[in-house]
């Protein structure tokens, strides 16, 4: 028999596009544009399947949900929605709704969608978590690119699991508000949310703040100290940066997550871990696996899902709205109100964003505690803009890491991984390069490309800065508009 595919939405215009769509590859289509005529033909026991749009006249599509699946538990609902932000997915997701869709979308991920919601038989007992009483409607996070709503839609089906995530992202893209968010909409959000950052902790205190110690363990250990994991039992362990996790310690997290117990350092008896295991990192795994700096079999336990968040620079549609909100965010906490003429807008769409979201976010405040006008002009960001690169270590506030101490992480790394057999001649060159590199190039991209601004800046003869820009095969970029 021909399934039928019952629609809901109140534009005509998609109820149009759908019906023929569907209709070609061979469904029965009924459409409506409320939501009470969806109501009553699913009372009545019509369709197969229910496409839905989430605001329609006369009731949102997201409450029609948990009333469709207690009455036709089988019946699957698609849900459509132009408002594409992390609620709207993560609501679809824990009301039941078997695929939530961005508007716009493509017609042929539709098509797939319904083969696939008709295929798939439903499991029973498979019930949705309790939504959060009082879900806070604070967007947490901000952003309607196609980047963003896919990583709403792996958040939002992520939020019924309890599986393990390794979220990858240059530094200040949103990696520990992913985690939060995994966790808040989550099953564990009743539970803590511990956080460990990986980089900020001396190594030889990695384990004990990891799985705690006895007292005596070690010297100055005057007392039994609870570790990490024991303090997000029921709920969630962020390990942040954990690429520069200590292979001793890597070792020892990896037996915890074999056996899915651990014992305190100077302890004797095991602990059942009872954490959901959020991992972060901006660096490439898998080329550390080759250097020999991280272990495989770690990095395959903790890569069950895969979170990539893309740089800024990669989703320039977010940044107006990301900057209004950072606006607004600076004016809540009592700045004065600012805001960006259109060619500001450009030049920060058009801006690299070394430090990412971060850096945005950053720059909006200092501009809403120290620009005199109430309108930010794009000469205005220019100035700001050529600080920033200057200044990018501070990006972080107080805890950004001073790139002495960066530097010493990295040429520790880079001679352990030399120790352990790749023959090496010339390192003194290529950290040297590793430094230079990034300074030229972010230096040119705050000049947009003028390279006789740049040697001025960086206090380098014009010749000197052309020699290294073509000897360090930096890209050369220019006058961007
Ligand atoms: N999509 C977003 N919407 C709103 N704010 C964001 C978004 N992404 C990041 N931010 C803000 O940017 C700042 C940096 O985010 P976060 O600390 O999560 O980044 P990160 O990737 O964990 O950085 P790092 O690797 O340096 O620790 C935070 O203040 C966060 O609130």
């Amino acid at each position: 028999m021909t399934p039928t595919v019952l629609i809901a939405d109140d534009d005509r215009s998609i109820r149009t596009v759908l019906t023929q769509a569907l209709g070609r590859s061979g469904y029965q289509v009924r459409t409506t544009g409320n939501a009470a005529t969806l109501w009553r033909w699913v009372e009545d026991g019509e369709g197969d399947l229910v496409i839905t749009d989430v605001m329609m006249p006369d009731e949102n599509g997201l409450d029609l949900i948990p009333r469709i699946r207690r009455v036709r538990p089988d019946l699957r609902v698609v849900v459509m929605s132009a408002q594409s932000t992390l609620m709207t997915a993560v609501k679809a997701t824990q009301r039941g709704a078997f695929e939530y869709l961005p508007k716009p979308f493509d017609l042929r991920e539709l098509l797939a969608v319904v083969a696939r919601a008709l295929a798939s038989p439903t499991a029973a007992g498979d019930q949705p978590p309790p939504e959060p009483r009082d879900a806070d409607e604070r967007l947490p996070l901000i952003g309607r690119s196609a980047a963003m709503q896919e990583i709403y839609r792996t958040v939002a089906r992520l939020t019924t699991t309890d599986l393990t995530v390794m979220i990858n992202g240059e530094s200040g893209t949103g990696k520990e508000l992913v985690a939060r968010a995994l966790h808040d909409y989550g099953r564990r959000r009743g539970g803590p949310f511990v956080a460990i950052n990986m980089a900020a902790i001396p190594r030889e205190l990695i384990e004990s703040e990891l799985f705690g110690h006895e007292r005596g363990a070690f010297t100055g250990a005057t007392s039994r100290n609870q570790g990490r994991f024991e303090q997000a039992a029921g709920g969630t362990l962020f390990l942040d940066e954990i690429g520069d996790m200590p292979q001793e310690a890597q070792t020892r997290l990896l037996r915890v997550l074999q056996e899915g117990e651990f014992t305190a350092v100077g302890g004797r008896q095991p602990v059942r871990a009872n954490v959901r295991i959020i991992a972060a990192t901006h660096r490439d795994l898998r080329a550390a696996i080759r250097q020999g700096l991280f272990r495989e079999d770690l990095f395959y336990r903790l890569n069950v899902v895969p979170i990539r968040l893309p740089p800024l620079r990669e989703r320039v549609e977010d940044i107006p709205l990301l900057a209004r909100h950072f606006l607004d965010k600076a004016r809540a906490d009592g700045l004065p109100f600012k805001s960006l003429d259109s060619g500001a807008v450009d030049r920060l769409r058009a801006y690299r964003w070394p430090g990412n979201v971060r850096e945005l976010e950053n720059l909006m405040r200092r501009l809403a505690a120290l620009h005199a006008e109430e309108t930010i002009s794009a000469d205005a960001l220019d100035r700001e803009l050529t600080e920033t690169v200057m200044t990018v270590e501070d990006a972080g506030g107080e805890t950004a890491e001073p790139l002495a101490r960066a530097m010493e992480r990295h040429i520790r790394q880079f001679l352990a991984a030399h120790e352990e057999g790749l023959v090496g001649n010339d390192i003194y060159d290529r950290v040297i390069a590793e430094v230079e590199r990034p300074l030229i190039q972010l230096t040119l991209l705050a000049t947009r490309g003028n390279q006789i601004k740049a040697a001025a800046m960086l206090g380098l003869n014009r010749n000197t800065l052309r020699k290294k820009i073509r000897d360090l095969e930096v890209p050369v970029v220019r006058g961007v508009a």
